[in-house]
C-alpha cells in the first residue's frame, strides 16, 4: 500500500515538475521573443501616461508578458523549493534505506521500511523545525496517521497540479488574449492603412480638382488677358487714327500756309517783275532821254542804279578823258612846248611854263590813263550789270515757271488733300463705326465669356465642394467608425487590465452662479464628443484650452437615467459575482451627492443601482437565489460612524469606535458595523433615508447642504445557483459619495467647519497619494494606511474589484482651477490598472470564498443583535428582519492571494 503510494507520488511529483517546467519554459521563451525596444518604449509610454491607442494595445500586451514573467519567477521559485525538498527527501531516503529513491524500488517498501522519515520530511509535518531527529515524530505515528499524512501530501500535490493546470489554462487564456489583441491591432493597422490609402486617394483627387480649378482659372485669366489685349489694341487703334487725323489736319494746314506763302511770294514777284519791267522801260526811256532808270525792287533797283551809275561814270570819264586829251593837245600845241626847236635862246619863263605844262600834260596823261582804266572797269561793270540783269531775268523766268509749277502742284495737292480729307473722314467714320461695333461685340463676348466662365467655375466649385464634402463626410464617418472601434478595443483593454473607469459629470450652472454675473458666471466647458471635454482656462490674459478624455462625459443637461445607463453594466457584473466600487469625486458643490443620492423626485445612482439589482434578482429567480445585505458608514473627521446603528443618546449615529481591520481571509472589515439583509427596494430606501439622516451635513459659502463626510453604502450579494447548489457567487458593491475638496478661502469655514474641511482635504490628499503610487512603476508600497478612507478603499483599489469613478465638476469659470485639478486627478485614476477582477465564488458548504468574503451572520444572530439596539425601524411591509452587526460586515474587497486560498483549504474553480 505504502509502496503504491510512493510510486503514485513520484509519478505525480514528476508530472507536476514537468508541467511547471513547460509553463516556465513556454512563458520565458515567449517573453524572450519580445523586442526590447518595443517593451521599453511601451513601458515608458505607459509611465508617462501618454500612450496613444496603439501604444495602449502594445502596453497591454507588454503587461500580459510582464505578468507571465512574474508568474515564471514565481514558478521558478516554487520549482527551486520543491526540487530542494525532493533532494532532501532523496537524501533522507538514501540515508534511511541505503537506496536511491529514483532507482528501482522493487521489493523496497519505503512506508514499511522507513516511510515515516521520508513522508514526514517531504510534507514537513510532525517533526517541527526544532526537532533534531525527524524520525522521532513518525516513530510515534500509527499507520493510519501515516496514511493520513500521505493523503495530505497527495492532496497537496493534487492542489499544485490543479494550480499548474489553472496556470497553464490562464497562460493559454493570456496567450489567446494576446493573440486576439495582436489580431485586433493588426486589423486596426490594416484598417488604418486602408484609411490612409483612401485619404491619399482623396488627397490626389482633391489635387486633381485643384489643378482643374487652377487650369480653369488660368483659362479665365488668359481670356481676360486676350480681352484686355483687344481693348488695348482698340484703344491704340483709336489713338492711332486720332493721331493720323491730327497729322492730316496739320499737313493740310501746312499745305495751306505754304500755298498762302507762295501766293504772297508770287504776288510780290509779280509786283517786282512788273516794277522791274516798268523801271526798265522807264530806264530805257530815260536812257534815251538821259534820265536815270528808276528802281523799284531792291535787287532790280540796285542793278539799275549800278548800271546808271556806271553809265554816268563812263560818260563822265569819257568826257574827262576827252577834256584831258584836249588839254594835252592844247598844251602840246602851246609855244612853250615848241620853243626848244627854235634857234633863239630859250626864254627861261617860258621854259618854265613849258616844263609845267609838260608836267601837267604828263599828269593829265596819267589821269587819262587812269580814266581809261576806270572806263574799262566801268564798262566791264556795266557788262556785268547787264549779264546780271539777264541772269535776273532768266531767274525770274525760271521762278515764274517754278511758280506756275508750284501753283499747279498746290492745286493738285489741294485737290488731293480735299479728296484725301474727304476719304479720310469717311474712312475714319467707317473705322470708328467698326470700332464701336467691335467694341460692342467684344464687350458682349467678354461679358458672355465671363458669365460662362463664372458659371462654369461656380459649377466646378460646387461639384468640387460637394465631392469634397462627401469625401470629408465619408472620411469623418470612417474616422468615427475607426475611433469607435479603437475606443471599443481600448475599453476592452482597459477592462482586461482592470483600469478605473472614469465618468465625468458636469452639473448645470447654479442659479446663484448665473446671478453672480461678471466672470464667475461664464461657462468654461465644451463637449466635442461623448468622451471628450474641453476646458478653457484664462490665465494672465492668455486663454488656454485643455482637453480631457474619459469613458464618458455627461454635459449639464444629462439626466439621472442617462447617467445610470453607463453604470448599469457594473451593477449587472456585481450580480454575476464581481465586486465593484463606484465613487464620486469632486470639488464641494460639484454635484456628487446629486449624482449618487439625488433628490427624492429624481433619484441617483445609489437607488437606481439597487433598483437594478432587485430587478435582476427577479429576472433570475428561476436559476439563482440572491441574498442582499446592506451596510452604511461615514468617515467623519477620521472617525468611522455606523449610519445604520441604533441612535446614540444625542439622536445621532452610534459612535462606538469602529476601525478597519484586515480579516483572516485577507479582506478588510469594519468589525461591529451593522449589516442588514434587505428584501425590497422600499426597505432599502428606508434604511438609506434613515442612514442619510444620520450623516454629517453642514452649510458653507459654496454649498448649502454640503456633505462633511465620506459616505459608503455597501451591498453584499450572495447568489446561489439553484441548479448546482455547490456554486455560489459572493460579491460586494460599494457606493461612495466622497466629501468635496474645498478651498478654505472660498468656503470661508471656521470652527467645526474648518476642522471638517481640513480632515476632508487630508483624506482626499491621501487618496491622491494612493492613486499616484498605484500609477507609478514601483508599486511596492501603497500608502493605504495614511487615512481611514484609503484604508477602507484598500480592497477596492488593491485589485480584484471593478472600480468606477465619477468626477463631478462645475462649468463655471469661477471654479475653473478646482475643475482642472479634479479632471487631472481623474485622468491619473483612469490610467491606473488595478488588475483583472475575479469572480467571488463561495463554497456553499463551508462558507469559504475565493475572494475572501465571509457570509453574513445567520438571521437569528442578526435579529438578536438588532434587538439590543433598536435605532432603525424596519419597514412593516417587509420581513421582520432587523439590522444587526457582524464582525465581518463590510469587507472592502475580496482579493486573496493563491497562498491564502491554499491556506484556507479548497479552491473552487
Ligand atoms: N446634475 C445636476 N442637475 C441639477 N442640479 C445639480 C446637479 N448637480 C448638482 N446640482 C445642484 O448643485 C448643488 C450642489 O450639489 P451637491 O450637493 O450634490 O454637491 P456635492 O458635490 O455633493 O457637494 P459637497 O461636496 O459639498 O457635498 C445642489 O443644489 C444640487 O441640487
Amino acid at each position: 500500500m505504502a509502496s503504491q503510494m510512493w510510486s503514485t507520488m513520484r509519478k505525480r511529483g514528476g508530472k507536476f515538475l514537468e508541467n511547471l517546467n513547460h509553463t516556465v519554459e513556454g512563458t520565458a521563451s515567449e517573453f524572450l521573443e519580445l523586442d526590447d525596444g518595443f517593451l521599453e518604449g511601451s513601458c515608458r509610454g505607459e509611465a508617462n501616461n501618454q500612450i496613444g491607442p496603439e501604444e495602449g494595445y502594445k502596453a497591454a500586451l507588454i503587461q500580459f508578458q510582464l505578468d507571465q514573467v512574474k508568474l515564471t519567477k514565481e514558478y521558478q521559485k516554487v520549482i527551486g523549493e520543491k526540487e530542494a525538498e525532493l533532494r532532501r527527501v532523496r537524501e533522507l531516503y538514501k540515508t534511511e534505506t541505503g537506496k536511491d529513491l529514483d532507482g528501482d524500488d522493487q521489493g523496497a517498501d519505503p512506508v514499511a521500511d522507513n516511510a515515516d522519515t521520508s513522508v514526514s520530511s517531504l510534507i514537513g509535518v510532525g517533526t517541527g523545525s526544532g526537532e533534531r531527529n525527524p524520525m522521532a515524530a513518525f516513530a510515534n505515528m500509527s499507520a493510519d496517521q501515516l496514511r493520513a499524512q500521505v493523503e495530505v501530501l497527495l492532496d497537496s500535490v493534487t492542489s499544485w497540479e490543479s494550480r499548474v493546470a489553472e496556470l497553464v489554462e490562464s497562460k493559454a487564456e493570456y496567450a489567446a488574449q494576446v493573440a486576439r489583441m495582436r489580431l485586433q491591432v493588426e486589423r486596426s493597422d490594416l484598417r488604418m492603412g486602408d484609411l490612409v490609402d483612401r485619404v491619399k486617394l482623396q488627397q490626389s483627387q482633391m489635387e486633381k480638382y485643384i489643378l482643374m480649378a487652377e487650369e480653369s482659372r488660368a483659362r479665365t485669366v488668359k481670356d481676360r488677358e486676350t480681352i484686355e489685349g483687344l481693348v488695348r489694341d482698340y484703344t491704340a487703334l483709336v489713338a492711332e487714327s486720332q493721331a493720323q487725323e491730327r497729322q492730316q489736319a496739320s499737313a493740310i494746314e501746312d499745305l495751306e500756309t505754304k500755298r498762302d506763302e507762295l501766293v504772297v511770294k508770287l504776288k510780290a514777284y509779280e509786283r517786282n517783275i512788273i516794277h522791274l519791267i516798268d523801271s526798265q522801260a522807264e530806264a530805257g526811256l530815260k536812257h534815251q532821254d538821259g534820265s536815270a532808270p528808276k528802281a523799284d525792287s531792291h535787287a532790280e533797283t540796285s542793278a539799275v542804279d549800278n548800271t546808271a551809275t556806271m553809265t554816268a561814270t563812263v560818260d563822265a570819264l569819257q568826257k574827262e578823258i576827252k577834256a584831258k586829251e584836249e588839254k594835252i593837245k592844247q598844251l602840246l600845241a602851246s609855244p612853250a612846248a615848241s620853243a626848244p626847236h627854235t634857234a633863239h635862246p630859250p626864254d627861261t619863263a617860258l621854259l618854265e611854263r613849258a616844263q609845267v605844262a609838260e608836267a601837267e600834260a604828263e599828269r593829265l596823261r596819267k589821269e587819262l590813263e587812269r580814266a581809261k582804266q576806270s572806263l574799262e572797269q566801268v564798262t566791264k561793270a556795266g557788262e556785268k550789270v547787264s549779264s546780271d540783269y539777264a541772269a535776273l531775268r532768266a531767274r525770274r523766268d525760271e521762278e515764274e515757271r517754278a511758280e506756275a509749277a508750284l501753283r499747279e502742284e498746290v492745286t493738285e495737292l489741294q485737290a488731293k488733300l480735299e479728296a484725301s480729307y474727304k476719304g479720310g473722314k469717311a474712312e475714319m467714320a467707317a473705322l470708328q463705326d467698326r470700332l464701336v461695333k467691335m467694341e460692342g461685340a467684344m464687350v458682349r463676348e467678354v461679358e458672355g465669356a465671363r458669365v460662362q466662365a463664372r458659371e462654369e467655375a461656380k459649377q466646378t466649385y460646387q461639384r468640387l465642394v460637394e465631392v469634397a464634402n462627401q469625401e470629408k463626410e465619408q472620411a469623418l464617418e470612417l474616422y468615427a467608425q475607426e475611433n469607435r472601434k479603437r475606443k471599443a478595443v481600448h475599453n476592452k483593454l482597459l477592462e482586461l487590465q482592470g483600469n478605473i473607469r472614469v465618468l465625468c459629470r458636469v452639473r448645470p450652472m447654479l442659479a446663484v452662479e448665473k446671478a453672480s454675473g461678471e466672470g464667475g458666471a461664464k461657462e468654461v466647458t465644451e463637449y466635442p464628443s461623448p468622451e471628450d471635454l474641453l476646458v478653457t482656462r484664462e490665465d494672465k490674459g492668455s486663454r488656454n484650452k485643455m482637453a480631457f478624455e474619459f469613458d464618458r462625459v455627461f454635459a449639464p443637461g444629462s439626466s439621472q437615467a442617462e447617467v445610470f445607463e453607463a453604470v448599469a453594466p457594473i451593477v449587472t457584473s456585481v450580480m454575476d459575482g464581481y465586486s465593484a466600487c463606484i465613487f464620486a469625486y469632486g470639488q464641494t458643490g460639484s454635484g456628487k451627492t446629486h449624482t449618487m443620492e439625488g433628490p427624492s423626485e429624481d433619484r441617483g445612482v445609489n437607488f437606481r443601482a439597487l433598483e437594478e439589482m432587485f430587478r435582476l434578482r427577479q429576472d433570475r429567480q428561476a436559476d439563482m437565489r440572491y441574498t442582499l445585505s446592506l451596510s452604511m458608514l461615514e468617515v467623519y473627521n477620521e472617525t468611522i460612524r455606523d449610519l445604520l446603528a441604533a441612535k446614540g443618546k444625542g439622536g445621532g449615529a452610534e459612535t462606538a469606535k469602529l476601525e478597519v481591520r484586515m480579516a483572516e481571509n485577507g479582506s478588510y472589515d469594519v468589525p461591529g458595523l451593522t449589516l442588514v439583509e434587505v428584501h425590497s427596494l422600499d426597505e432599502v430606501w428606508q434604511f438609506m433615508t434613515a442612514g442619510k439622516q444620520s450623516r454629517a451635513v453642514g452649510a458653507h459659502d459654496m454649498n448649502e447642504h454640503s456633505s462633511r463626510s465620506h459616505c459608503i453604502v455597501s451591498l453584499r450579494v450572495r447568489g446561489e445557483n439553484l441548479h448546482n447548489k455547490s456554486l455560489a457567487t459572493v460579491s460586494k458593491l460599494h457606493l461612495i459619495d466622497l466629501a468635496g475638496s474645498e478651498r478654505l478661502s472660498k468656503t470661508d469655514a471656521t470652527g467645526d467647519r474648518l476642522k471638517e474641511a481640513q480632515n476632508i482635504n487630508k483624506s482626499l490628499s491621501a487618496l491622491g497619494d494612493v492613486i499616484n503610487a498605484l500609477g507609478s512603476k514601483n508599486k511596492a508600497h501603497i500608502p493605504y494606511r495614511n487615512s481611514k478612507l484609503t484604508f477602507l478603499l484598500q480592497d477596492s483599489l488593491g485589485g480584484n474589484s471593478k472600480v468606477l469613478m465619477f468626477v463631478n465638476i462645475s462649468p463655471a469659470s469661477y471654479n475653473v482651477s478646482e475643475t482642472v485639478c479634479s479632471l487631472q486627478f481623474a485622468g491619473r485614476c483612469r490610467a491606473v490598472a488595478l488588475g483583472v477582477a475575479k469572480k467571488g465564488m463561495a463554497d456553499n458548504g463551508a462558507g469559504l470564498v475565493e475572494g475572501g468574503e465571509r457570509e453574513p451572520l445567520q438571521e437569528e444572530e442578526r435579529i438578536g443583535k438588532a434587538r439590543g439596539g433598536g435605532g432603525i425601524a424596519r419597514p412593516r411591509s417587509t420581513s421582520p428582519k432587523a439590522p444587526t452587526s457582524s464582525p465581518g460586515a463590510v469587507g472592502m474587497g475580496n482579493r486573496t492571494s493563491p497562498s491564502r486560498s491554499t491556506q484556507n483549504g479548497a479552491l473552487s474553480r
